[in-house]
């Protein structure tokens, strides 16, 4: 099976990961050709988009072959990091993440975040980050947040052959902005900077556009007035796909959002494991006979 087909390694700059060819794209699976940029924005009003956020390389191999894309999303400051929002996270590290991610992703449509701090301040700055997440990680797009006042710096990257996603609505790098991470657009009248916000970065070039937090209506009206695939999370079943927090859905994370549907109680799963073991391991119970090693010329142990 494709799964088992030697990985190929991303652009890492330090031998220390495994050097190896730079390679830009993997061969293509089987049974799943794989995605690209044109196929994701050929999906607008077709069968939904099915993507997750991925932080490591065991995670990107088992949801690879599920997904249509998957985010190393700048939520692996609050998932994997332990930090209070996604504000602090080093750019440094996000690469780190998303090396390993570009490992196990074979046939999913790669994107990552830029950081809070790596973009805003002018389209040089963010093309100069977004050429490091392209070269050191092998991503195929990137995905930043912000809507008309980022559609210039948009506009630079995609003339310049780097594939972006807009992030609007909800947008939890602006925390601090907004004070907490309410929903968005649940008042008609707060619609018009969001819907101004989803036309820009698509009329700047992004090939699809995530839209978080906002109420139904409003994620319907957006989907149905862009050309490009609208992604949404806590968005509604409106939108031309879904993305969850991988933790989040697998029951890993405790803090997780309202809008997240719980698909496993992996983090219960684990807790009973480990206590089964720590019992075991009180009790001398284990290692067993079978996980011990005797000797050679012992008979029935190896
Ligand atoms: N684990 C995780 N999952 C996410 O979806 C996620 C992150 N982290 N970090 C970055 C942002 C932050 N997100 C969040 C976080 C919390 C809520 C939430 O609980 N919202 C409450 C209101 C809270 C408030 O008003 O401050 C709600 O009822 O919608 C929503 C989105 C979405 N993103
Ligand atoms: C959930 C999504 C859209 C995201 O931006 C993230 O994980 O950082
Ligand atoms: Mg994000």
């Amino acid at each position: 099976m494709s799964r088992h087909a030697p990985s190929p390694d991303a652009a890492a700059k330090d031998g220390s990961e495994g050097g190896g060819p730079t390679k830009d794209t993997n061969p293509p699976a089987a049974s799943k050709p794989r995605m690209t940029v044109p196929r994701f924005r050929a999906r607008k009003r077709g069968e939904p988009l099915v993507c997750l956020t991925a932080y490591t390389y065991p995670m990107a191999r088992l949801l690879d072959p599920l997904c249509d894309l998957l985010l190393v999303g700048d939520s692996l400051a609050m998932v994997v990091h332990g930090l209070d929002s996604t504000v602090p996270l080093d750019l440094d590290l996000l690469l780190a993440h998303a090396r390993a991610v570009r490992r196990g992703a074979e046939t999913a449509l790669m994107v990552v975040d830029l950081p809070f701090g790596s973009y805003e301040a002018s389209p040089t700055q963010a093309f100069e980050t977004a050429c490091r997440v392209m070269k050191e990680t092998g991503a195929q797009a990137v995905k930043l947040e912000g809507g008309t006042a980022q559609a210039a710096t948009v506009r630079f990257l995609v003339d310049r052959g780097i594939p972006v996603m807009g992030h609007v609505g909800l947008r939890p790098q602006s925390v601090h902005l907004y004070g907490g991470y309410g929903a968005h657009g649940r008042n008609r009248e707060d619609w018009q900077p969001i819907i101004d916000d989803a036309y820009a970065v698509a009329d700047a070039g992004a090939f699809g556009v995530v839209v978080e937090g906002v109420a139904e209506p409003l994620a319907r009206e957006i989907t149905e007035a862009l050309a490009v695939p609208v992604i949404g999370i806590g968005a509604s079943a409106a939108c031309d796909g879904q993305v969850l927090v991988i933790d989040d859905m697998l029951g890993m994370f405790d803090r997780a959002p309202k809008f997240v549907k719980r698909y496993a109680a992996l983090g219960d799963e684990i807790t009973r494991a480990v206590s089964a073991y720590a019992e075991d391991v009180r009790a001398r119970r284990f290692p067993g006979p079978d996980q011990t090693y005797g000797l050679k010329d012992d008979g029935g142990r190896s």
